[in-house]
């Protein structure tokens, strides 16, 4: 089952992968006059009632297969307003070739053709809200009609992700939808098959630049970094990373030995010094409290050390915390049979993942089955950070190629928990992962051919804002 949503982001995808949105509408149409040729016979009188969206231009594209039959098509509205550029295409070519297609400019007068076959192509995953005019009329005409009708992708008026209708619907014979099954069909009364329109599995597989679009529109609120101690560095780097990538606030606990250094990299942060010289369990209460009664979004790890009775703070903190936390670095020895009610994205690299009964492999890619089990097992989601990043939840699992190897260096792991942490305030836990690690991969390819290997994380602190909402293809 796929969502409007998400259809939209692989859509985007696949295009990215060099499949145009024009070829799959050409397949769409293509899938269309195949199921017509099943419902009726040669000769039979097919009438193509169009909207001004994609879906209409899908099947603009099917008549053109559908010679043997008596077509014709009624555009709703004038075609000056067809909303894309690949659908006006293929009105056009219907008007060239002479084939009977006319705009329907006065709904008043709307009247059915009689014909043995209605196409429904007003509407598809484009709609909000009830039909309007004159969708809303054409709709009864095409329900009180003795013809058979076939709906393109949904019946019109019909939310493809919730079933509902919130005003009159077209009610179909059939349905031909594309890709993949939508939820909203799943109770459909007629015929639903779906069609391959030739959407590459990997425009699912990969993250790319839709699933970016589908989140970067909504960003902000806070992040809380607890981190530091014996290092610096890290947290720093996580904390700005994360105002980067939209954060409106990001803050910093850490010992109070190490807080002016912290601060002194960054007037942006807001450091919250604790006693002592590391994080110890007499912090943790005091923590909770703090991200919980903010709703901050958490990142704990960032230059922690190994210290057992810190690792013991780490493991104490997320097992009284309820909130969304990153958990990187020396804080993911406490994962292992952790109980906790917080949402967690776990970003462990090649070596910290091996040390979580992950698998040891060069490549993670061939080892994307262990990690989703890794992520079922404990009951969040993982990111394993390698060449190429394979993100899981124990459901879904998703592969990012962005990244270059001048990434190696040290920090890009602490940008990467800042820009999943920024995005996890306002998006679920999976795709902030999913998106936070093609952003930090796209970031660091944005700068490969001035840096070459000596690239710094630091510097890719500059270029975290272009990769979330520029368009360029890095
Ligand atoms: N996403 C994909 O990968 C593909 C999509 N395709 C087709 O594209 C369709 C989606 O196309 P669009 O996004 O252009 O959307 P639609 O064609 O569903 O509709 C968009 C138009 O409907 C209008 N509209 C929205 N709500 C309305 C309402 N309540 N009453 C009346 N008019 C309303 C909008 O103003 C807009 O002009 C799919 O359903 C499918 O048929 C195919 O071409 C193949 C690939
Ligand atoms: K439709």
């Amino acid at each position: 089952m796929i969502t409007a949503d998400r259809m939209a982001a692989v859509d985007e995808n696949a295009e990215h992968l060099g499949v145009p949105r024009k070829q799959l509408m050409e397949s769409s149409g293509n899938a269309i006059a195949r199921r017509v040729r099943e419902m009726v016979s040669p000769g039979a009188r097919v009438c193509i009632v169009a909207g001004r969206g994609n879906n209409g231009g899908d099947a603009f594209v099917a008549a053109r297969f559908l010679d043997e039959y008596d077509v014709s098509v009624l555009l709703l509205g004038r075609a000056e307003t067809i909303g894309t550029d690949i659908a006006r295409e293929n009105w056009d070519a219907l008007r060239r070739a002479e084939y009977d297609a006319t705009e329907v400019k006065d709904s008043g007068a709307f009247e059915l053709p009689d014909c043995d076959l209605v196409i429904d192509a007003m509407l598809g995953t484009g709609v909000t809200g009830a039909l309007r005019e004159p969708a809303a009329t054409v709709a009864r005409a095409i329900n009180d009609a003795d013809a058979a009708v076939l709906a393109v992708d949904v019946p019109s008026g019909v939310n493809a992700d919730s079933g509902e209708a919130e005003g009159v619907a077209v009610e179909a014979d059939a349905v031909v939808t594309f890709h993949d099954m939508k939820p909203g069909l799943a109770d459909h009364d007629g015929d639903v098959t779906v069609a391959d329109i030739g959407i590459p599995a990997a425009a699912e597989r990969f993250v790319g630049p839709g699933d970016l679009r589908s989140v970067r529109g909504d960003v902000g609120g806070r992040v809380f970094v607890i981190g530091g101690g014996p290092f610096t560095g890290a947290p720093a780097l996580a904390a700005q990373s994360a105002l980067r990538a939209g954060a409106d606030l990001s803050f910093v606990a850490a010992p109070n030995t190490v807080a002016g250094e912290i601060q002194g990299y960054a007037e942006d942060l807001i450091v919250q010094p604790y006693d002592g010289d590391r994080l110890t369990p007499e912090q943790v209460d005091g923590l909770v409290e703090t991200a919980e009664s903010y709703d901050d979004t958490v990142i704990i790890g960032p230059g922690l050390g190994n210290a057992d009775e810190t690792i013991d703070a780490a493991t104490d903190f997320l097992e009284s915390f309820e909130g969304r936390a990153v958990v990187d670095a020396d804080a993911l020895p406490a994962i292992p049979g952790l109980d906790t009610d917080a949402t967690l994205v776990c970003t462990p690299n090649r070596k910290e993942l091996a040390e979580m009964d992950g698998p040891d492999a060069d490549d993670l890619r061939e080892v994307t089955d262990e990690i989703e089990t890794l992520a079922d097992d404990i009951g969040h989601v993982v990111l394993a950070k390698g060449a190429t990043d394979v993100i899981s939840d124990g459901d879904r699992t998703r592969v990012v190629r962005t990244g270059n190897t001048g990434m190696k260096v040290g920090g890009t792991g602490d940008l990467l928990a800042g820009i999943v942490a920024g995005l996890f305030g306002t998006t679920d836990a999976f795709d902030a992962a999913c998106v936070g690690s093609f952003v930090n991969g796209r970031a660091g390819d944005l700068l490969y051919d001035e840096r070459y290997e000596g690239l710094l994380a630091s510097d890719m602190l500059e270029t975290i804002p272009a990769a979330m909402w520029g368009e360029d293809d890095a």
